[in-house]
């Protein structure tokens, strides 16, 4: 009987670590790139680093179709709840890839007709917005943590997520213009409504000159100042942590709802509100959550995955 109870519990054991292994492998198939590292830090936390830090992460083709891949994953992913977006390297990306504008150039010097071009174009433009706005859709809080410079396509970037952190080392640039561009990816779009401030903005995109930390700050484009790029991920991911503990339901409701009142009138917000919350309050995490609260020396609830 003994060696019985033995063999089934060697069984259970073996089925467990066979599921964690799977479950590890299935993790890394799904978020494996080239120019990004995809880890699990803390529970319900993903940590996605921007990783070509021999070419200051430069925004290569690799990297404008990954970003799409891997915020639409995670969005669907029921397993993150929070996200930190950091990079590695000396700074934080250099913008886009100077050395990587072959396919734009051969259209933009081709023979082809002027509205061929421009349909190639449009096509190109629309696909590299669309690996920013994939950050703000993604159904999970976004917290950029920018360390060095960020320039050119990382103010874009940076402008999708929700919540922005920087060390004290930090610069922004509206590099586009010294390479004859208007901004196309989102900071045109974005920046004035995270910062308030268009005269700000405008200064910054028509002269390309270096915001830093403090200004930053000032500004609003940042919430966080930290000292050095390890103390900004410990503040980054106990944000994050802090955030994945809430309910799933009442976080994403909350982007979702914050999104949307941004770009909708008070009374269309309100109206679009009620609308969902009319689903959402027959949550369980409402009542899980409100439990909670009133017993505060129970244990912290525990939600089901979203
Ligand atoms: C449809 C398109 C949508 C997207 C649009 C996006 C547009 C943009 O992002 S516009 C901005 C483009 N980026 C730049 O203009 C960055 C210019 N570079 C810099 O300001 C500095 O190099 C930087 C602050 C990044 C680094 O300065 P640091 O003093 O630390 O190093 P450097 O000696 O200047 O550079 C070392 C080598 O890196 C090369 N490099 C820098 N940036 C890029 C880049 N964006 N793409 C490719 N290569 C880059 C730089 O040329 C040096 O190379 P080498 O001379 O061979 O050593």
């Amino acid at each position: 009987m003994q060696s019985i109870i033995k063999l089934g519990q060697t069984a259970v054991r073996t089925l467990s670590t066979t599921a964690a292994n799977m479950a590890t492998s299935s993790f890394s198939n799904k978020y494996k790139f080239e120019t990004l590292l995809v880890s699990t830090p803390r529970e319900y936390v993903y940590h996605v680093e921007i990783n070509r830090p021999q070419q200051f992460n430069a925004m290569n083709s690799a990297f404008w179709r990954e970003m799409v891949e891997c915020f639409q994953a995670i969005s669907e992913d029921s397993d993150c709840r929070a996200v930190v977006l950091s990079a590695n390297g000396k700074h934080f990306t250099a913008g886009l890839d100077l050395t990587d504008m072959g396919p734009l150039m051969e259209t933009v010097l081709g023979d082809d007709d002027v509205a061929r071009k421009f349909r190639t174009l449009q096509q190109f433009i629309k696909s590299y917005q669309l690996s920013f706005t994939s950050i703000e859709q993604c159904n999970k809080p976004v917290i950029a943590a920018v360390h060095g410079g960020c320039i050119g396509g990382g103010v874009d970037l940076i402008t999708a997520a929700d919540i922005r952190f920087c060390t004290q080392d930090a610069f922004f640039q509206i590099k586009e213009v010294d390479i004859g561009l208007a901004a196309d990816v989102g900071t045109l779009q974005r920046l004035p409504k995270v910062i308030g401030s268009d005269s700000l903005v405008r200064e910054l995109a028509y002269t390309a000159r270096k915001m830093f930390a403090d200004e930053a700050a000032q500004a609003g484009l940042v919430s966080r100042v930290l000292s050095d790029k390890q103390m900004m991920l410990k503040a980054a991911l106990e944000t994050a942590s802090a955030i994945a503990h809430k309910s799933p339901v009442a976080v994403q409701g909350t982007k979702h709802n914050l999104n949307y009142a941004r770009d909708h009138s008070i009374e269309e917000g309100l109206n679009y509100m009620v609308v969902w919350n009319a689903t959402m309050l027959q949550s369980e995490d409402l009542r899980i959550a409100a439990m909670a609260s009133m017993d505060r020396k129970g244990p912290p609830p525990a939600f089901s995955k979203l």
